[in-house]
């Protein structure tokens, strides 16, 4: 299966590593370090995917988006949110142009 139900099932698995031995789970270790471990991370990973693109290496590209969405999914964890509040709120963006959006943003 190759959908956006692994966002779910992989929220799910991250949800349950909260109580989870921070020496079996790496995604434990990471709620144990706190916040700052965790958006540490988001910074690793999008520094990664940065140099990947800039390297053009398209394998490297999937790899590293895939490291960064899935700290991403632990930082919303930590603040007791889920893909879906995301995915929510792109569905509520659809069809809005972000030029049209920021102009109306910018006429206030
Ligand atoms: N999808 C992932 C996943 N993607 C990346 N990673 C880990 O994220 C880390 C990425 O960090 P780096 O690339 O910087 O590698 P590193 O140098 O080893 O990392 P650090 O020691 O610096 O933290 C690596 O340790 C990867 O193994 C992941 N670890 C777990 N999952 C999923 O999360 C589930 C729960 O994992 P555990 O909590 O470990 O059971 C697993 O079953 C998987 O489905």
């Amino acid at each position: 299966m190759n959908d956006i139900t692994i966002l779910r099932r992989l929220a799910q698995t991250i949800e349950s590593r909260k109580l989870a031995e921070t020496n079996s789970s790496y995604v434990a270790k990471l709620f144990h370090g706190g916040q700052d471990k965790i958006l540490k991370k988001i910074a690793e990973e999008s520094a990664e995917t940065i140099m990947a693109s800039k390297d053009g290496n398209t394998d490297q590209i999937i790899y590293e988006t895939a490291d960064l969405w899935f700290h991403c999914l632990i930082l919303l964890a930590f603040h007791e949110l889920s893909p879906d509040d995301v995915l929510k709120e792109l569905e509520r963006r659809e069809g809005i142009s972000g030029i049209q959006e920021k102009a109306s943003r910018t006429s206030d």
